[in-house]
């Protein structure tokens, strides 16, 4: 275990020098909650300690739920803080009980809403035919285009089953529609990233996102945690592991043809990437009474090297940051896949093909899906952007750091834009937008 540890202690924090065996087995090795150690303090608190312990004291969602943080100096000495996270309910409870507005932890700041003037309705992301990227460099030009332009675009011609997508969003839509008692055998646990429930929050000020979520770690093996992975509806295991083997498949080749844009041997971040790091989050948005005032997911960029996101094909809610600042919502195609770019490629190509914020809003009528695939280097790979990158008229942007410590940093975050990115960059104050126009098309 590296530093801190999570546990499982029946609602008492019993003792923050001595941490009680783990009951509940979140002592597992990837969920980068339970590894909050020295190099990340400040994303929770910035006293000044070297270790942090989270311990469990209540976790039942839609109940009262606080972290109790020990803060632990390397010397042995204790300060105790207590961060507490408040109500969290859960919003598809809320939305049974057929409320007519909604509670004041999710209604955001003016600014922060969905609906400002700073959408771009007629602007939309790329679409990419995988098939033509095999084919000839017209498909690289586009992709290339695509991933300097957007970050983001839609896939077609992807290859996978439009069967097993049909499959996995049924049995997704099924896990979330089951009783709320059955959904938290399979808890996440405060300041967790695996199972059901809210992650990303971290304190009682915080607003929360209109979004219930089951998030699991699928590669390698070794970051499974096997308790968390619900055994109903039936066949939801396997087919998670078939649609994640043909995910993983479609990001290797999407990043071997992203490495060709760039000028790069195709199979260069496959070599750097080692035992790649996959996992899945599934989002389930139910309607909400005042969409116009609540976000279903804050705006982020993703940590991974490139993500993949299965979007219900009934009801938009997806939006991205366009360069000029606008947010372009993405219309979904029905079985396209949408891919973004993610913080560890910003990093890799020194800032050339960028992560890109983006969020979803809630909706009046219709409930959403996505699901999310998350695929990134394995957790030892060094990063810091590629020698190829770095020239006198592009200098050095990001330090270099391991990938584990950047995960962690990460999930112990709040989403809050691309902030979490200045982890890595060497002039944290240096601007993202580039302040031209949104775009009017796409290409
Ligand atoms: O539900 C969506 O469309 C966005 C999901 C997302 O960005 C994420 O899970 O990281
Ligand atoms: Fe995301």
């Amino acid at each position: 275990m590296q530093g801190g540890s999570m546990h499982g202690d029946g609602g008492q924090a019993k003792s923050f020098l001595s941490p009680t065996k783990e009951t509940d087995g979140y002592e597992k090795s990837w969920d980068p909650a339970i590894h909050m150690a020295t190099s990340h303090k400040d994303s929770i608190d910035d006293a000044g300690q070297d270790e942090i312990i989270l311990v469990r004291k209540q976790t039942k969602i839609g109940q009262v739920v606080s972290l109790v943080v020990a803060l632990e100096e390397r010397a042995g000495a204790m300060a105790a803080a207590e961060i507490k996270i408040g109500q969290v309910d859960d919003v598809q409870e809320l939305h049974r009980t057929g409320l007519q507005t909604v509670p004041d932890r999710y209604i955001r700041d003016g600014d922060d809403r969905p609906d400002g003037d700073n959408v771009c309705a007629v602007a939309h992301i790329p679409v990419i035919d995988v098939a033509e990227l095999q084919r000839d460099d017209v498909g690289l030009d586009k992709l290339r285009l695509a991933c300097e332009e957007w970050g983001f675009f839609q896939v077609v011609n992807h290859g996978i089953a439009h069967e097993l997508l049909d499959e996995m969003e049924r049995l997704a839509r099924e896990f979330f529609m089951l009783p709320l008692e059955e959904k938290e055998k399979y808890p996440m646990a405060p300041g967790g990233i695996q199972g059901y429930g809210h992650a990303f929050v971290f304190s009682e000020d915080q607003k929360l996102d209109w979004c219930n979520m089951l998030a699991l770690g699928v590669e390698p093996a070794s970051i499974r945690q096997p308790r968390l992975w619900p055994t109903a509806p039936a066949g939801f295991g396997e087919t998670l592991e078939t649609y994640s083997a043909e995910v993983g498949e479609l990001c290797r080749r999407l990043l071997a043809r992203i490495a060709e844009t760039l000028g790069l041997a195709p199979a260069t971040f496959a070599d750097m990437f080692g035992e790649a790091v996959q996992a899945v989050r599934m989002n389930f948005y139910p309607p909400c009474p005042r969409p116009d005032l609540v976000m279903g997911l804050s705006a982020h960029s993703d940590g991974s090297a490139v993500t993949v996101l299965q979007q219900d094909a009934g009801c938009a809610g997806l939006q991205v940051r366009g360069k000029g600042g606008a947010w372009v919502p993405v219309h979904p195609v029905p079985h396209a896949l949408v891919v973004n770019i993610g913080d560890t490629l910003e990093v890799l190509t020194n800032g050339r093909y960028k992560s890109v914020e983006h969020r979803a809003v809630a909706n009046g009528e219709q409930d959403r899906l996505s699901v999310v695939t998350f695929y990134a280097p394995a957790y030892d790979v060094e990063l810091g952007p590629l020698p190829e990158f770095v020239t006198d008229e592009a200098p050095c942007r990001y330090r270099r750091f391991n990938h584990g410590e950047y995960s962690r940093h990460y999930v112990t975050s709040r989403l809050e834009g691309k902030k979490t990115l200045e982890f890595a960059k060497i002039d944290p104050l240096a601007g993202e937008h580039d302040g031209t126009a949104p775009e009017e098309t796409s290409t």
